[in-house]
Order: structure tokens, then C-alpha cells, then sequence
């Protein structure tokens, strides 16, 4: 299913299930703008060459639109679409004040030049810098991107509406980037998963966990993971994979993935094809690369007791279900029965899979973003660990009142997520008057 039309899936059946009316479910899910910008560059070589750009604000009823900013030959309109939208649910989980965007340049940044991506980074921030803004919609980084590329944004940025470093966050400590930044979204994940684990009786230390994807999120994670005893058994990047059932050696793993661009060629381990990473036996599974990986061509051979989606949307509704579509009757006339009989069909939860959801368990980037953000805009800036103490509160807060709505509504982690978040964003466009 593509991305869009899976996001829009998990919207309906949350707002069905928290009885919203028709119009207002309309009114929440049209995105609020769709910009889509072409960025001519000359090359290194000094050909012309020209990158199709988009800035998607899905949402902004409790407060400024927030949101990554991706490079990737995958961009296009509805990837960028359903990433804004979980931006929207993403932040509302969080209780953070903020609406969803998402934005992005289909291009391939392994293929480009420091330079050639500077000049990119700064004709699309040309194109969009009027749409942007402190108090409206706030880039940060996404697959592709770092915080290089956001200090590129910021100082483009800067020379049309003067210094400006709140206008992007994830950027680098030194132009204004809050500690624990590049750390966050991993360490988000570790914090969920904790309380994921917690709640089943169960602790990090013991439990094997497979990781895709070895870029900011992933590597943290790893990183994090392995500190608080937990035994990383395989990665893989775009690279290749590496299994070690004794568990990698990650500190050694970070050093080889650095100076060789990826986790291929590491000699701690055996070499895996990289395509088989979701299938290796393990106790959690965290997907922390591209979307819908986890899909029904390989749910029915997931070995792994919970899924982390660290990275956004990795599991296909299609892997949740089988033989049933969003246009089902079971949905249009969905009540509590018929959610649960249509997740009787689930093949993961079939299977026992937990899965914790990527609004939640990816929520830690954005929620240090948040404190970044607001260190700009009272010019003080916070040390490493009010940060991370700071994060804490949010992801254990964040986890608890999925975990409420969960009960209220009879539901599983990802419902119990999206209910929780359409709720909070209904009512905050309702207090508006914003209703269509
Ligand atoms: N950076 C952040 O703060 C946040 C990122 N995310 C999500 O986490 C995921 C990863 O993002 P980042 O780590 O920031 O990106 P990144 O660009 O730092 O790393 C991406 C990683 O995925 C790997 N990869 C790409 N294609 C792959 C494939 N086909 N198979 C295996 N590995 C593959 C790359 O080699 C790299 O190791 C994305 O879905 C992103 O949207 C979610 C929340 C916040
Ligand atoms: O840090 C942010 O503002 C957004 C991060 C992001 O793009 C995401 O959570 O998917």
C-alpha cells in the first residue's frame, strides 16, 4: 500500500473509532499546503542539472508546523504527504506544540558533492524560505540529512529575514543546536522501548535486537541499546548487513562504519545480505531505514517478539492485514467489534508481534527539536542532561497515555497512538473554530 493511503488508513479507523463526524475527519486530514519547487544547479563539472523539491504543511492547529527535511531518490508528493501527516500525529503524541511538514528533494546524496549539495540545500531554502518561518513551519533532518545541511537552510535563510536560529533545528552546536540533538531520536527509541519491555515483564539487558539501517537513528540506537546491556545480533545498511549472534561489538562497528562509509566489509561478524535483516531470529526488531520494509510478501517470517518502528511508517497496513482493504464494509461501518475483528486477520499480531508505532517510538528527535527551539527563543541554552532527563519525561508521559487510550478503546499500541493524537489535534481545531 503506499504511504499515503496507509497513513490515511490508520487516521480513518482512529477517527472512527473516537466517533468523529465526517467533515471534521475531512477537515483534519487535508494538508494545510503542498509546495513543490524545481532547484536548477550547476554541477561540479558545470553542467546544469535540476532536483524536484517539496515543503508538504499538513497541519498547524497546535502550533507551528515541524518536520524533517529528506534527501532521497524516493521523494515524491504522497511519501512526502503521509510523512507530514505523521509529523501532525507524531507531535500530538508528544504533547509538544506543534503541527506536521515534511519536506524533501528527490535526489541521491551519495551521488552529489559537498558542494553540489550546498548549493542544492540552498536554491530549494530560496524557494521556500517565505513559507517557512520561527513561528510556522521549522525544518530539521531526515534520512539524507544532517546538521550540515540544516546550518546551509539557516544561514540561506538568514540572509532574507536576518539571524534567524530557531528557523531550523537539528542543526550544529555551534550555530545555536541543543546537546543531545544528534543522539535524540535513537535515544527516543531506547526510552520506548524500555517501557515497551518494562510492561512485559522483560528489561533491554537479554533481549537480541536486529537493527536496519545504520545512519543517525539506527547507529544511535545501537549505540544505546548495547550500553544498557542488550545484545545487538545483526545490522544492515545500504552497504550490507553483519550478524554476530554473541552480539556486535558496536563501539568497534561505529569506528568501521565511519571510516568505511557503511557497516560492509566489518570483520566482528559474518556477512549477511542485507535483504534478510528483518527475518534474523531475534526478540526486537527495529526497523530504522526506509518505509514499508515490513510488508506481507515478509511479515509471515518476522522471527522477532516486538517491532520498534524507529524509522516512519516501515510497516505496510498490508503486513497487519489480510485480504482487507480500507474500503472493506468492515471499515465503513467500523465499531469496536468490527476493529477487532479485523485485527483477528493481522498477520504480526497473529503471530504474537508487539508492535510500538513510529508516532511514538520515533517522537524523541522531534521532542529535542521542541527543546532546542525553545532554547533558541529564550537565547539560553540547556546542558546534556536536562536534555535527556527532559526526553525521558516525554517518552515515559508519551508511552503511559498511549497505553490509557489504549484501554479506553480496546485497541493495539498503533490505535491507541493515532487515537490519542487525532483526539488531541481534533480538539485543538474545534477550540479554533476551524471545522469546515
Ligand atoms: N533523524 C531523525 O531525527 C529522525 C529520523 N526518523 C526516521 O528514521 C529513519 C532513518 O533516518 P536517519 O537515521 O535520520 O537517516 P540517515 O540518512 O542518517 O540513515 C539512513 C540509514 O538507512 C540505511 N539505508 C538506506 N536504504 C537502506 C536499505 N534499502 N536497506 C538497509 N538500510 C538502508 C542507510 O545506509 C543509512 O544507514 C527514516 O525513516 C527517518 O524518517 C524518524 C524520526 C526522527
Ligand atoms: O526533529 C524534527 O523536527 C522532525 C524529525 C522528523 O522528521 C521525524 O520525526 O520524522
Amino acid at each position: 500500500m503506499n504511504a499515503l493511503a496507509a497513513t490515511n488508513r490508520n487516521f480513518r479507523l482512529a477517527s472512527k473509532l473516537l466517533g468523529i463526524d465526517s467533515k471534521l475527519a475531512k477537515s483534519l486530514l487535508i494538508p494545510f499546503r503542498e509546495v513543490k519547487v524545481e532547484c536548477t544547479i550547476p554541477k561540479d563539472d558545470g553542467s546544469l542539472a535540476t532536483y524536484v523539491g517539496f515543503r508538504i504543511q499538513h497541519d498547524n492547529s497546535r502550533g507551528p508546523m515541524k518536520g524533517g527535511i529528506r534527501y532521497h531518490p524516493q521523494v515524491e508528493t504522497d511519501e512526502v504527504n503521509a510523512l507530514a501527516q505523521l509529523m501532525t500525529w507524531k507531535a500530538a503524541v508528544a504533547n509538544i506544540p506543534y503541527g506536521g511538514a515534511k519536506g524533501g528533494i528527490g535526489c541521491d546524496p551519495s551521488e552529489l558533492t559537498v558542494s553540489e549539495l550546498e548549493r542544492l540545500t540552498r536554491v530549494f531554502t530560496q524557494k521556500i524560505h517565505d513559507l517557512i518561518g520561527i513561528q510556522i513551519d521549522v525544518p530539521a533532518p531526515d534520512m539524507g540529512t544532517g546538521p550540515q545541511t540544516m546550518a546551509w537552510i539557516l544561514d540561506e535563510y538568514s540572509k532574507f529575514h536576518g539571524h534567524s536560529p530557531a528557523i531550523v533545528t537539528g542543526k550544529p552546536i555551534d550555530l545555536g543546536g541543543s546537546l543531545g540533538r544528534d543522539a535524540a531520536t535513537g535515544r527516543g527509541v531506547l526510552f520506548a522501548t524500555e517501557a515497551l519491555l518494562n510492561q512485559h515483564g522483560k528489561t533491554i539487558s537479554g533481549q537480541r535486537f536486529v537493527i536496519q539501517g545504520f545512519g543517525n537513528v539506527g547507529s544511535w540506537a545501537a549505540k544505546l541499546i548495547s550500553e544498557k546491556g542488550g545484545k545487538v545480533v545483526a545490522v544492515s545498511d545500504i552497504t550490507g548487513g553483519i550478524k554476530n549472534s554473541e552480539g556486535l561489538n558496536i563501539p568497534s562497528l561505529l569506528k568501521h562504519s565511519k571510516e568505511h562509509r557503511g557497516v560492509r566489509g566489518f570483520q566482528g561478524g559474518d556477512p549477511i545480505d542485507p535483504n534478510s535483516i528483518l527475518l534474523q531470529d531475534c526478540d526486537v526488531l527495529i526497523p530504522a531505514a526506509l518505509g514499508g520494509v515490513i510488508n506481507r510478501e515478509n511479515a509471515n517470517e518476522i522471527k522477532a517478539k516486538f517491532v520498534v518502528e524507529a524509522a516512519n511508517h516501515p510497516t505496510d497496513p498490508e503486513a497487519d492485514e489480510v485480504g482487507f482493504n480500507i474500503f472493506s464494509p468492515c471499515l465503513l461501518s467500523i465499531r469496536k467489534y468490527n476493529v477487532n475483528h479485523c485485527s483477528m486477520l493481522q498477520i504480526l499480531k497473529k503471530k504474537g508481534v508487539v508492535i510500538l508505532p513510529d508516532i511514538l517510538a520515533n517522537s524523541g528527535g522531534v521532542t529535542v527539536s521542541y527543546f532546542e527551539w525553545v532554547q533558541n527563543i529564550q537565547g539560553f541554552m540547556w546542558d546534556e542532561e536536562k536534555v535527556n532527563k527532559e526526553l525521558k519525561t516525554y517518552m515515559t508521559k508519551g508511552f503511559k497515555d498511549v497505553k490509557e487510550m489504549c484501554k479506553t478503546h480496546d485497541c493495539d499500541l498503533r490505535m491507541g497512538a493515532f487515537t490519542l493524537a487525532v483526539n488531541r489535534v481534533a480538539r485543538a481545531t474545534l477550540l479554533r473554530g476551524w471545522e469546515a
